[in-house]
């Protein structure tokens, strides 16, 4: 695990039942079995996983919500299992829809959130800069699904706090929205402040944070900057190339057996549009076209990339649904 020069929160080992459950004759159910994490102020860590993969339970254990059954969490140099007012109103969590009150309003919302803090922001910046202004009258009820995630960024961040906890932040966004919330993202985190962000969402990970946790089935699976999960490799990738998935299309049907090496994966993805993705050596790229002229194919079209981290996330935590 790394240690950042300033960590907000570390947890070591955490342990989380649940239950009894009479679905188990009454037994306990652990839901996470070994977790630990660090995030530095002015870092954006995330925390990703598939369904199920003990994220929200892992938060909410960090912010105090649910009591862990065993390890240590340290949330500003205090435990937040028995911490009191004081370091609560140090940490911002955004809530996922739902947990804003569906009759309040925006603004006389925020304005109540505010006065829970002792160095709140100002609240026409917050506002503004979210484009708030643009429906602070209408119920939370009626607010659309983008709307709701900006006021409850809003609400996370209103408190000026020192530690933002945020859930999936760009669900429901259109394009427009999205860069708001990035920007923003990018500001709060370059002002100092030590974000952590849950989600399942590959996209908003490699654009926004600065080291990754890839938690499955209650435990660490991986973990390293978006850069150094890009550089995974599979036991199956053995000979040293650049892991690079090829896009082609071409005539349908092509057969490229024994074209490219055994571990470089050719697919068809539909009739005449082909992918191979593997560790790509410049020689497997000489064979390839090699062969394209042997047969007289000419691609329609050509371009390479290197793996998403979507990719390392499904190779790591495997393609079952959960
Ligand atoms: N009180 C509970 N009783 C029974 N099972 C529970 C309870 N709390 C959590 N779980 C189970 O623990 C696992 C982890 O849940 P958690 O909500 O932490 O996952 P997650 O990674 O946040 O998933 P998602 O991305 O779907 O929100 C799930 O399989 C969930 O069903």
């Amino acid at each position: 695990m790394r240690s950042p020069k300033s960590p907000v929160l570390a947890i070591n080992g955490l342990v989380k039942d649940v239950g009894p459950l009479p679905t188990l004759d009454g037994r306990m159910l652990r839901v996470v079995s070994d977790v630990s994490l660090v995030a530095g102020r002015g870092e954006v860590t995330a925390l990703l996983g598939a369904n199920g993969a003990g994220k929200t339970t892992t938060i909410e254990c960090a912010q105090g919500l649910q009591k862990r059954s065993g390890g240590s969490i340290s949330l500003l140099g205090q435990d937040p299992g028995s911490a009191g007012a004081d370091l609560r109103s140090r940490v911002g969590v955004m809530l996922q829809e739902g947990g804003l009150p569906p009759s309040a309003r925006p603004l006389p919302l925020l304005r109540h959130i505010a006065g829970m803090y002792r160095n709140p922001k100002p609240m026409d910046e917050v506002v503004e800069r979210l484009g708030i202004d643009t429906f602070s009258r209408t119920s939370v009820r009626r607010l659309s699904g983008g709307q709701k995630q900006r006021l409850a960024l809003a609400a996370a961040l209103i408190g000026n706090p020192e530690v933002l906890f945020l859930d999936e932040p760009s669900a429901g966004l259109d394009p427009q929205s999205r860069q708001l919330v990035f920007g923003l993202i990018s500001e709060l985190r370059d002002s100092g402040m030590g974000i952590i962000l849950t989600t399942h969402l590959m996209d908003d990970a490699q654009r926004l944070a600065d080291y990754v946790y890839i938690i499955d089935a209650g435990r660490n699976v991986a973990e390293g900057t978006v850069a150094q999960l890009l550089q995974h490799q599979t036991p199956e990738m053995t000979h040293k190339g650049h892991v690079r998935t090829l896009h082609f299309e071409a005539l349908p049907g092509l057969d490229f057996t024994g074209v490219l090496p055994a571990e470089v994966e050719i697919r068809e993805t539909r009739a005449g549009s082909y992918s191979a993705t593997g560790a790509l050596t410049p020689d497997d790229l000489a064979a390839l076209t090699a062969w394209w002229a042997q047969h007289g194919v000419m691609p329609g079209s050509m371009s390479m990339e290197a793996r998403s981290l979507e990719d390392v996330f499904l190779d790591i935590s495997g393609r079952d649904v959960r």
